[in-house]
């Protein structure tokens, strides 16, 4: 069964003997393969993944054909393991041991304990080879030297230029969205927020803004999704596996052009932002050359200086010698990836909370007329740091969506060291270390009735805080891993919101329990339907 899978993806249109000659050849060929990998970790560290909870393996294969599910219903199946052997479980992915944290008490023990011993899971390889080796990717010094590079450019500064920039989105989202307003007609509002995402991404990144149907914006988001979509199928689909027998597919072929023109599409921009840049210096020395008073030469120096957007920033770091070509491109595609996929999934989910759960969609409301009035006049609407700052309630509700929904519900990590448990339990050095947020979040020793939305969850005199757990939240993952785009995109998310509150009643049409998502590292979020109607 399992090798008539490998026949038929990679010839999907062979019949008979064929079949059975390359059913025998490939079989002997994964074998072999199979046991020439050598293990990853030692055999004492064999014996202690064997001795945590589990389900039983199988030679050669481990517990590759337990994790054979289809795409939507993966999320499920880790809740199904964790439910029956425990928040800490292993299985054996072939020959490699995978350790999964999907209770908030273990990953309140694992980092509470052992966050330096923690490193980016060998799976990230595939990341590095389609986008490259930039931060995200990066391990050990390397990552630490980047992420000092980078911290000016991410932090507060990314928030103030972007003040502005976000401003101009959400206004033309609200404009986006007025026709379906007027027909009355249902929407599904993902697709609509990534589009408006990646231009608001584009914009911070680069200064460009792109319309909303050009063939760039819908291509890109295309180009990630087949990309990702095939490569994360490699994981429910163990046969596709080893990269020659991946390879041999037409899905890496559709996975390898996603990657070709996201780095193409990086390759364009940066060329045409530097031929930019030096027509503005070559325009402001000229304007220079007039000027004879000191003082202003030196502000002109100083302006040149103070980058405009996060790329300007990375340019002018290659300009010092501190980074090459290929990094500025590499990280131009991490801020385009990091940025825009999670924030449109998280501003998808929120919305649609907010819209199934009218009373809370209604405090919001009180709360920003109390801060700007009522009504929307898209003509002077305008929301500052400090506006964003007294958006309290509507941050307990930014808060309690990531809670539910976290874009990136798993972070693939490694153990560095061996990691002693305070219950004896000993994760070794070498594992795969999946922790799921999507499950940890939804333990209901912190979150009480788990399922329900309920901001007031996370205001200061709650439960939650009471029992100080730090990790038992962690939708922008664990420090010195953690994102760097955070306060970006908090504030990003209570911006766009409070324009869309602001503007429209926004009603769910898809029931709670009907909500799909497909896992691709993000989880997509695939029938978010809703109905809006001009707010009154
Ligand atoms: C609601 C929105 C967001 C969420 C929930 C989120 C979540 C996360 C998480 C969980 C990680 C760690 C991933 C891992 O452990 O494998 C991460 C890393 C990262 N995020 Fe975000 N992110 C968001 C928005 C953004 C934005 C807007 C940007 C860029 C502007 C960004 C850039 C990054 C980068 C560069 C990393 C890698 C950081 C490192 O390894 O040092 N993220 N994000």
């Amino acid at each position: 069964m399992f090798l008539r899978n490998i026949i038929m993806e990679i010839f999907p249109m062979s019949t008979g003997w064929t079949k059975t000659i390359l059913v025998i050849l490939v079989s002997t060929l994964v074998l072999w393969i199979n046991l020439r990998r050598r293990k990853k970790i030692s055999r004492r560290g064999e014996i202690l993944v064997d001795r945590l909870s589990g389900p039983k393996a199988l030679p050669i294969l481990g517990n590759a054909l337990n994790l054979r599910v289809e795409n939507e219903d993966f999320m499920d199946l880790i809740g199904i393991l964790a439910h029956k052997w425990g928040g800490l479980f292993r299985v054996w992915y072939f020959n490699d041991p995978w350790v999964n944290i999907a209770s908030a008490d273990d990953c309140q023990k694992l980092y509470s304990s052992a966050k330096n011993l923690i490193e980016k899971s060998d799976e990230i390889e595939i990341t590095k080879q389609s986008v490259g080796d930039g931060l995200y990717a990066r391990v050990g010094s390397l990552y630490h030297e980047r992420r000092k590079l980078l911290n000016p450019a991410y932090g507060l500064n990314l928030v103030r230029k972007g003040i502005p920039k976000i401003n101009k989105h959400s206004a033309m989202l609200v404009k986006t969205f007025r026709q379906f307003a007027k027909s009355g007609e249902n929407v599904n509002i993902y697709p609509v927020m990534t589009k408006s995402a990646i231009r608001l991404v584009w914009d911070s990144l680069f200064e460009k803004v792109y319309e909303e149907d050009a063939s760039d914006v819908s291509d890109y988001i295309t180009a990630m999704f087949m990309s990702s979509y095939h490569h994360t199928t490699r994981i429910f689909k163990p046969w596709l596996r080893p990269n020659f027998i991946f390879n041999l597919t037409s899905k890496s072929k559709l996975a390898s052009d996603g990657i070709q023109f996201v780095n193409d599409f990086a390759k364009r921009s940066v060329d045409e932002r530097r031929i930019y840049l030096q027509q503005k210096r070559a325009f402001s020395n000229r304007s220079n050359d007039k000027v004879l008073n000191p003082l202003e030469d030196e502000e002109n120096t100083k302006a040149a200086n103070d980058w405009d957007c996060y790329l300007d920033y990375l340019l002018e770091q290659q300009d010092k010698g501190l980074i090459k070509e290929k990094d500025v491109l590499c990280e131009f595609s991490v801020f385009t990836i990091g940025g825009y996929e999670t924030t449109s999934i998280a501003l998808t989910r929120a919305l649609y909370l907010l819209a199934s759960h009218p009373e809370v969609q209604q405090k919001v409301v009180e709360e920003l007329d109390e801060i700007f009035g009522k009504g929307y006049d898209a003509s002077t609407f305008d929301i500052t740091m400090t506006h964003v700052k007294s958006m309290k309630y509507l941050d307990l509700c930014v808060k309690e969506a990531l809670r539910l929904f976290p874009p990136i519900p798993m972070s693939p990590k490694k153990t560095t060291e061996d990691i002693q448990l305070d219950d004896g339990r000993v994760i070794p050095a070498g594992v795969q270390l999946f922790v799921w947020m999507y499950w940890v979040h939804r333990d209901p020793k912190y979150f009480p009735d788990p399922e329900a939305f309920i901001p007031e969850r996370f205001s200061q005199d709650s439960d939650f805080y009471r029992e100080r757990a730090t990790y038992a939240y962690i939708p922008f993952s664990v420090l010195p891993r953690s994102c760097i785009g955070q306060n970006y995109a908090v504030t990003t998310m209570k911006m766009i919101l409070a324009y869309m509150i602001k503007a429209y009643e926004w009603t769910a049409v898809t029931p709670r329990d009907e909500l799909k998502m497909t896992f691709q590292y993000v989880s997509h979020p695939t029938n978010a339907i809703l109905k809006l109607k001009p707010r009154i």
